[in-house]
């Protein structure tokens, strides 16, 4: 696999890592922050739940004062009644618009308890109004008691619709069970703290003593009053250092437990004995409602404490929440930086490293090399790059050079350095295979000699460079006459020596009477410009049998020696 694909299945694979476990922080997060908001919505329900529980129970004062009230005190309670249904019903209609509002379908059974409520109201309230049509001497003790129990009988649903939603609100942030388990033992001790009130409304309306029942029930509600005094005590033991609880805590004890609880242990002495209470429910409403205040005052103290810690724990979940999409955004940019400049930085410039040192192998320079634009290990490399790259530029210029020289060397071995045609060495070179070709297609083969007449007096005569300049004005002619496969070469000084492949002697002889007669024609300039003439002698052989090169020389140049002793200037045949 390609380094690339590696990278960018090496980077997709980390990516998709990188985003599951941040999606996966970020939703444990915001389900902690939803939960928390989810907790403090619910409180507030159930401190909805309490008002309309604690609004229902108040409608017990008046409808107790009116159903022991004096006939002249009615218009005043009867006010009061309405008023206090009133906010009963206003608190409910509230409460049902809460818990509809909210789409949690865990709201449905409380919803259900409430409309029960609701519902529950009309006939209960009807018992009350019946009894209050009735003069009061007439007033039934039973029916009277029927009428409180319609009321107090309301108070069940909402103690259940509280359990509900208090247990929702635990299940989404557990921290809020001491709270919460304070404020329904402070809702209950309220509830119970106004049935036993309640349960002398019958006895003061007929004012007689209290039957076995009642005193049977009244016991029963003080011990539920007196554990749940000592659940605050015990239960509450988070809320030890909290100096709101404790003020409110010292409140209850001095006003329900020090001034109301009081007043109904003295109307139970009555009640035991004679009935004679020589009190009405106003006035016992009057004196032991205010004192049970108390009760809701602790309850409400421990309600704000509650959603007052929810709440910061809300915004805590939210700032983690926050600062958890903050990092994690951080975290994939700086992922995506990273991967950029591994591949910029790295890879990318390994890759095109690769390709170079490919091409460099194969002397392939036509791959650019990019600039190091920074000081780390791959700005070395490429540096390093850039001068192999120069380094075997030059070595192949340098080998060319060579190679160059190398045929240079060659050519001016093989060449005569005055007259540029071949030296001695190099006609014995290319004749012996001349020879070897004719010897073995049994093909002709000619050879000339030829020596300029009286060099040494042109030499004497016009100087050496002169003698030089003629040498290769002779060279020039004797050269233009000659056909490709001929082969001229200096012998000597002033002597040369020609090959004639496929020439027999006759054609040889022709040859050279040409070269003797184009030279003698000539002429050639001096360096002051003065016309120069020269002739030469030639000496002419073919090749015989299975005669050598030193062989043909030879007739050669004995034939040359005949044609200089002769009188110079002319061609004679080997014989
Ligand atoms: N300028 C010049 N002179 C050369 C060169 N090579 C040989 N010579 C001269 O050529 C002359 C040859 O002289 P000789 O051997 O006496 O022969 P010649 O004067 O040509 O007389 P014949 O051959 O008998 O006609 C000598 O003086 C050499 O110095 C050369 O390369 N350049």
């Amino acid at each position: 696999m390609s380094l690339n694909r590696l990278f960018w299945l090496i980077s997709v694979a980390l990516m998709l890592i990188l985003l599951a476990l941040t999606a996966r922080i970020v939703s444990s997060e915001w389900g902690e922050y939803r939960r928390g908001a989810r907790s403090v919505e619910t409180v507030r329900v159930v401190q909805l739940i309490m008002i309309a529980m604690e609004k229902t129970s108040i409608e017990r004062g008046p409808s107790n004062a009116l159903m022991g009230g004096e006939i002249a005190d009615l218009p005043q309670l009867s006010q009061k009644l309405q008023a206090a249904r009133a906010q009963t019903d206003q608190s409910i209609a509230i409460l049902l618009n809460a818990l509809r509002a909210d789409a949690d379908v865990r709201y449905a059974p409380a919803i259900r308890n409430i409309e029960y409520v609701k519902a529950a109201l009309e006939p209960a309230r009807s018992n009350v109004d019946r009894q209050v049509e009735v003069p009061r001497s007439q007033r039934s003790s039973d029916e009277v008691s029927v009428a409180v129990s319609g009321m107090i009988d309301l108070i069940p649903p909402f103690v259940t619709a509280v359990a509900d939603l208090t247990s929702i609100a635990i299940q989404s942030d557990p921290e809020l069970l001491d709270g919460l388990t304070g404020m329904r033992v402070a809702s209950s001790l309220r509830e119970y703290a106004g049935q036993v009130g309640s349960k002398f409304t019958a006895p003061i309306v007929t004012q007689r003593p209290l039957t076995k029942d009642e005193v049977i029930e009244i016991g029963k509600l003080y011990g539920r009053i007196e554990q749940l005094r000592s659940l605050l005590n015990i239960q509450m033991r988070a809320y030890r250092n909290n100096p709101a609880y404790n003020a409110a805590l010292s409140d209850l004890d001095a006003q329900y437990f020090g001034k109301g609880l009081p007043i109904l242990g003295q109307l139970l002495q009555v009640g035991l004995i004679s009935g004679g209470y020589e009190l009405t429910t106003a006035e016992l409403a009057a004196r032991y409602v205010p004192p049970m205040a108390s009760i809701l005052r602790l309850r409400d103290v421990i309600l704000a404490d509650l959603i007052r810690d929810a709440e910061i724990r809300n915004r805590h979940a939210r700032n983690y929440l926050i600062a958890t999409v903050v990092m994690a955004t951080v975290a994939v940019i700086f992922f995506f930086v990273l991967m950029y400049l591994v591949r910029q930085r790295v890879l990318a410039p390994i890759l095109r490293a690769t390709t170079l040192v490919t091409g460099l192998a194969v002397d392939n320079h036509e791959v650019e090399i990019p600039q190091a634009r920074y000081q780390d290990e791959i700005g070395d490399m490429l540096r390093a790059l850039q001068v192999l790259k120069a380094r075997s530029l030059e070595r192949i210029s340098l080998a060319g050079e060579r190679e160059m020289l190398i045929q240079q060397l060659q050519v001016s071995s093989n060449t005569d350095f005055l007259t540029g045609v071949l030296n001695r060495r190099a006609f014995f070179a290319h004749s012996e295979q001349q020879l070897a070709v004719a010897q073995r297609y049994k093909r002709n083969l000619a050879l000339v000699l030829l020596d300029i007449d009286h060099f040494k007096r042109i030499n004497d005569s016009y100087g050496h460079l002169a003698g030089d300049s003629i040498l290769r004005n002779a060279v020039q002619l004797i050269a233009q006459l000659l056909r490709k496969v001929d082969i001229l070469a200096r012998y000597g000084g002033e002597e040369f020596i020609i090959l004639l492949p496929e020439a027999d002697l006759e054609q040889a002889l022709v040859v050279a009477e040409k070269l003797r007669a184009t030279l003698a024609s000539h002429t050639i300039a001096a360096e002051d410009g003065s016309p120069i003439s020269i002739t030469a002698s030639f000496g002419v052989s073919a090749l015989v049998g299975t005669a050598n090169l030193d062989h043909m020389i030879r007739l050669a140049d004995e034939a040359l020696y005949v044609a200089k002793n002769n009188g110079r200037n002319q061609v004679v045949r080997a014989s």
